[in-house]
């Protein structure tokens, strides 16, 4: 295994040093380090954050290969200066037995570019009707922590209850799609004045804002931990505030799609920008990043979902919904929020790492920490072409934006999965 040298970087942003990576590990730190054998990286302008870690991503293998397969995915991740992501269980078979999230996990290993951690679904084939085997699966060689039927919402309280009592055994997490069906049935992007104007069927703040609300009481009664994923409005974050003061075991993401664009997108009619939940408001906006700097809102997680041309290039109605994240994560978060390193090191390593139990990620570079880590040009400026991504597809919200920040090289225990901003393999 070759050691890399990386001379005078900013770690999180703290006062230039070197880096030595050697064995897997960061073997030490300190000002004018030498290593022979190592391979230089000049850090010089660049940030040493830990690897980022993203609790929602959408691989799509096994089933719809052609989207995403697990190492494309992964190329994708590692690119974006991630070190592990948390596959979502929506897959064709669904993961929602121990073969499957065990096959996840083993192509995972096989691509070897991030740590693939799956998530299994609560309930069996996503159909809300009866749980799924959580107990083989956090068994299981994946060592299941997390379990999702993001896409759907586990609509039924009392199915809800059992799975959170179910994982309370482990210190498992149900990590809830809160999307009341009934309220969003026929949805084609938010509601409000832009869906009143172009007349399409409204998905209201409101279908979020009672499913969030029911399941921190449920989780407050059992005591069990749940996640929120992709909260999208003012009013969720007003549920999660109040929740919080009282102790509820919840947290929560916010995609980086939901911190930037608003639903005026849809009047491009482009469905780029159908996703679910919808691209909100301006108040949304401003309600959803107040939460972040705050902690209300715990980590920034992608919702990369991949969808197939056919899947997105068509009329609004008929297109999938979801936008890719992986890649463009770090630019959108550096735009948002600013060069808040510790911040940025918090939302998007520390917390969702601490969330999902991968301990050897979400720790700092410091020596004798396994060498999990990511170098970013912040001063960098770059146009994001959908063809130069290394997803299979193709559906970014920022074709042919200019965004700030360049992920230059990124390590999975002391091995390169990136350098001079390329995939090394
Ligand atoms: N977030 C999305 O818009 N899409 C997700 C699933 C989902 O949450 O609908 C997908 O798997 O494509």
């Amino acid at each position: 295994m070759t050691p890399y040298l990386i001379r005078n970087v900013s770690v999180v942003g703290a006062a230039p040093t070197d880096l030595l990576i050697r064995d897997g590990v960061v073997a030490e730190t300190g000002s004018g380090l030498t290593a022979p054998d190592a391979g230089v990286i000049d850090g010089t302008g660049l940030v040493a954050l830990p690897g980022l870690v993203d609790l929602h991503t959408h691989l799509r293998e096994p089933g719809r290969e052609d989207a995403e397969t697990v190492e494309s995915g992964s190329r994708a991740a590692a690119l974006g200066g991630y070190t592990a992501v948390c596959a979502m269980a929506n897959t064709s078979p669904v993961a929602d037995t121990a073969g499957v999230v065990e096959q996840v996990w083993r192509l995972g290993r096989e691509a070897g570019l991030v740590d693939v951690q799956p998530i299994g679904a609560v309930t069996v084939g996503l159909a809300g009707e009866r749980l799924a085997e959580l107990g083989a699966m956090a068994d299981s060689a994946a060592r299941v922590r997390i379990f999702s039927d993001d896409g759907h919402c586990v609509a039924d309280p009392k199915l809800m209850r059992r799975a959170l009592e179910y994982v309370k055994a482990f210190d498992g997490i149900i990590a809830q799609h809160a999307e009341e069906p009934r309220l969003t049935e026929g949805a084609q992007m938010h509601e409000g004045e832009v869906s009143t104007r172009l007349g399409l069927t409204g998905w209201p703040a409101v279908a979020e804002e009672a499913i969030i609300a029911r399941d921190v009481l449920l989780a407050e009664h059992v005591g069990s931990r749940l996640h929120v994923c992709h909260v999208s409005t003012a009013g969720s974050v007003e549920v999660l505030r109040q929740a919080k003061a009282r102790g509820v075991r919840v947290t929560a993401e916010v995609t980086p799609h939901h911190l930037l664009l608003t639903d005026a997108k849809a009047e491009t009619y482009d469905p780029v920008y159908k996703v679910n939940p919808p691209l909100r408001t301006d108040t949304d906006i401003a309600a959803l990043r107040a939460a972040l700097a705050e902690g209300v809102i715990d980590i920034v997680a992608t919702d990369h979902a991949p969808h197939a041309v056919e899947d997105k290039e068509c009329e609004w109605a008929y297109a999938r919904p979801g936008m890719l994240g992986l890649e463009t994560a770090l630019s959108i978060a550096l735009d948002v929020l600013g060069p808040e390193w510790d911040l940025i090191a918090e939302r998007m390593s520390r917390t969702p790492a601490r969330i999902a139990g991968l301990d050897s990620h979400g720790v700092d570079p410091a020596p004798g920490v396994p060498a999990n880590l990511t170098l970013v040009d912040p001063a960098a400026r770059r146009v994001i072409e959908p063809a130069d991504l290394a997803s299979r597809s193709r559906n970014t919200p920022y074709a042919r934006m200019t965004l700030p920040g360049r992920i230059v090289a990124t390590f999975l225990r002391g091995e390169p999965t990136v350098l001079d901003g390329k995939a090394v393999k």
